[in-house]
């Protein structure tokens, strides 16, 4: 049982593994440079920006976590905020397994944020924080949709599909990053969901245990860099940031 006398210990798992395919050529993407600073550099900041944040595991491209290690460090954190290095595996849920896997004892809350968000705003990690310290034991940060949205029959590129339904869009929200999870029940999620039978976020896991997820507001600024525009779009929200907040 635990301590109810013992502080809250909130640490944060930053799957940075992928190849960043749909962006084109290059380095992988967390490496690849936003205002001339690495993706992954921000998206470490923007979950030690949170003062609750203790222990941070990047779980980095498996060619060169020593390399990744290295880079970190000639970014340096404030003195609270621990930092561990370990190599991804060839899907997100095993790179995510691998950063659980690494977490210092002790921790009590997780996150797990997508080094392809680099410029989550540190409302939204404290407010997704806040809902597990208050109880919920899965939170997601979600925005509603501006485009409708079809259910498809997928057929090959090129040939056009049918459409086999239009789910109502007042019920359907776009899920970000950082989720955060009281840790038994995330690890429980990843002990029973096997490989290749995964959802494409944490939060699926721990729907297949039946536990409830719960959303609080997402925010724009948490966009995911998945394609060559959404770099763009970053570019230009760090300029502003940078020009109005002093952001580095
Ligand atoms: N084997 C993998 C695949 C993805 N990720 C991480 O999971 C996050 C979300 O994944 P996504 O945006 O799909 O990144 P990529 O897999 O790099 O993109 P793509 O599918 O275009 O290759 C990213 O921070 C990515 O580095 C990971 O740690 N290990
Ligand atoms: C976890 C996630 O960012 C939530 O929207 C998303 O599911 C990751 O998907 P990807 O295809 O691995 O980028």
């Amino acid at each position: 049982m635990s301590d109810p006398s013992r502080p809250v210990r909130t640490a944060a798992v930053i799957p940075a593994a992928g190849l960043g395919v749909r962006l084109g050529p290059g380095a992988p993407k967390a490496l690849r440079t936003l205002g001339g600073t690495p993706m992954l550099v921000h998206a470490v900041r923007a979950m030690a920006a949170s003062r609750a944040v203790t222990h941070i595991v990047v779980v980095a491209p498996q060619d060169d976590p020593e390399g990744v290690r290295r880079l970190l460090d000639a970014h340096p954190l404030a003195d609270r905020t621990g930092l561990t290095v370990v190599p991804g595996g060839t899907t997100r849920q095993e790179s995510v397994r691998r950063g659980l896997a690494a977490l210092p004892d002790g921790i009590d809350v997780v996150l797990v944020h997508d080094a392809a968000r680099p410029l989550v705003p540190v409302e939204t990690v404290d407010a997704v924080i806040a809902a597990v310290r208050d109880g919920a034991p899965a939170v997601v940060p979600a925005l509603p949709l501006a485009d409708t949205v079809k259910q498809v029959e997928p057929r090959p590129q090129g040939t056009p599909e049918p459409v086999v339904g239009t789910p109502e869009r007042s019920l359907l929200r776009a899920v970000q990053t950082p989720q955060g999870f009281d840790l038994p029940t995330l690890l429980a999620a990843h002990e029973i969901v096997v490989e290749g039978e995964g959802a494409t976020d944490d939060a699926g896991l721990v729907e297949r245990l039946g536990k409830p997820v719960v959303l609080v507001p997402g925010h724009e600024e948490a966009f995911k860099v998945t394609r060559p525009l959404d770099l763009v779009l970053a570019e230009a929200v760090l300029a502003r940031r940078r020009a109005t907040d002093g952001y580095v």
